[in-house]
């Protein structure tokens, strides 16, 4: 099994560059089915264990996709399958994203319904409402939806209860080739929102308002493949930030875009971190002392979910205590079991965990439980008092691009080794072998 061994006590220095987004390189990727004429070049493109997992879901549907130099290329324009199995919604949920493109082109889709994961039940029943009010009738038997519109789909006025971020990007794709103007209410406006309304713009689709609480799409006949290039990643840039700050270091994240970081930034600096807006990124230096603050995760512009279990482990090193409250998703606090191994002191009651810090870091044997999960454990591993081991790493490779090594240029004693001990990357063995070979470690 591999592992990642973290020794602690390195403060970290120099500078670090993010990838792509992968939350908004997912529904990008699946937009590009949308197009019955052209090519779709998408730039900027992380080479992560979910991009195999949906070029090949596209590929299994007969689209044609390439991926090399952190470019996906894309061509839909022959016929397209309607069905996504559940060997590919198993290893990675956003594969329901094909669901909006695939019903709205060709009038059917069929996709494996996805079971809950590490963090929540995550149902679609926000995807399925708004598909039905376009006109889409829902069966959903054998463990998969599937979805018929009899004829076009129509446009539709619809309320999301909640500001889901994949209902809205199913939604959006969907009206985008629908007859008639469609509008999202109560939509989600996370920067990854706003991304995929640029490229659907690009391919001749018609909407408006993405970054705000109301989207309107006015349907068109057909879409065209489109180039665009990904925005960059805040939850990698988040996770680098923190790793400045609990180490007292000082490293300038490049690439990272401070206007999708906004609650980032001032809950660190709450916490006595110096923050400065460069203009090639972020640069973070950490305080000698920490102070403790609480946050709520929250739709954007809120707090991120994605950056909760971070800032754990940078709230475990502050001094008094810190509330961290989860309202995104019902179970997102796995990781909390595998903090305590590294002798910290917390508190779950109910959707809160209360942190007493300072704790004192030992470093231990720990297991991912997802993805942000296997990214705090080793951010922890970096201040804890001797070694920290992080297994399951399957999750971190679905969301981060050398992250170890990434750590390890900015100072860090850290390494990724397979079960012989020796150094690994995986996607550097990946490329060289085949996509599949990494389609085959992600599972979410
Ligand atoms: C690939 C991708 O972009 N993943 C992100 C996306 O996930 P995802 O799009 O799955 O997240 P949603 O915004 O849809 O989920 C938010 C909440 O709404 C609930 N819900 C959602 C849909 C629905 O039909 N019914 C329902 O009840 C979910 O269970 C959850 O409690 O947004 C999350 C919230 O920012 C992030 O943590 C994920 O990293
Ligand atoms: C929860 C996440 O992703 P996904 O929705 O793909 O599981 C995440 O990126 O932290």
């Amino acid at each position: 099994m591999e592992k990642i061994i973290v020794r602690g006590g390195e403060r970290l220095n120099g500078s670090v560059k993010v990838e792509g987004a992968k939350n908004a390189v997912l529904p990008v990727i699946t937009a590009s089915i949308l197009a019955s004429e052209g090519k779709s070049v998408i730039r900027d493109v992380p080479v992560l264990a979910d991009v195999y997992t949906i070029n090949e879901v596209l590929r299994n549907m007969n689209a044609t996709v390439q991926f090399e130099n952190n470019t996906v290329y894309t061509d839909a324009s022959t016929n397209i399958l309607t069905e996504a199995p559940f060997e590919y919604v198993r290893k990675m949920r956003a594969s329901v994203l094909v669901l909006g493109p695939l019903l709205a082109r060709y009038g059917h889709a069929k996709v494996a319904m996805p079971g809950g994961c590490a963090i929540g039940s995550r149902p679609i029943d926000l995807h399925l409402k708004g598909f039905e009010a376009m006109g889409a009738h829902v069966h959903v038997g054998n463990g998969y939806v599937e979805l018929e519109a009899p004829g076009r789909l129509h446009g539709a006025k619809i309320y999301l209860d909640m500001p889901s971020v994949g209902a809205t990007e199913n939604i959006m794709m969907a009206a985008a080739l629908a007859e008639g103007k469609t509008i999202i209410e109560n939509c989600a406006k996370e920067p990854e929102i706003v991304d995929l309304a640029n490229f659907l713009n690009k391919m001749g689709a018609k909407v408006v308002g993405a970054g705000t609480e109301t989207i309107r799409i006015e349907g068109v006949e057909k879409l065209h493949g489109a180039e665009h290039t990904i925005i960059p990643d805040r939850v990698e840039a988040g996770t680098f930030m923190v790793a400045g700050a609990i180490t007292g270091g000082n490293i300038l994240i490049q690439n990272a875009e401070s206007e999708h970081l906004r609650s980032v930034i001032s809950k660190l600096e709450e916490m006595g971190v110096t923050i400065f807006e460069e203009e090639d990124g972020i640069r973070v230096i950490g305080p000698d002392k920490l102070l403790a603050t609480d946050i709520k995760t929250l739709p954007h512009p809120g707090f991120p979910t994605d950056m909760q279990s971070q800032m754990m482990a940078l709230m475990l090193n502050a001094y008094g205590t810190s509330v961290i409250t989860e309202t995104v998703f019902e179970n997102r606090f796995m990781h909390v079991e595998e903090f305590r191994r590294m002798n910290t002191k917390m508190k779950i009651e109910g959707r809160s965990v209360i942190i007493e810090g300072p704790a004192s870091l030992q470093g231990a044997e720990v297991a991912a439980t997802d993805l942000r999960a296997a990214a705090a454990l080793t951010l922890a591993g970096l201040v804890a008092d001797g070694y920290t081991r992080v297994t399951e790493l399957k999750h971190l490779d679905r969301g981060y691009v050398d992250f170890t090594e990434k750590l390890a240029g900015l100072g860090a004693d850290i390494e990724r080794v397979d079960e012989d001990g020796h150094p690994v990357n995986p996607f550097a063995q990946a490329e060289i072998v085949n996509d599949e070979a990494v389609a085959e470690v992600s599972e979410s």
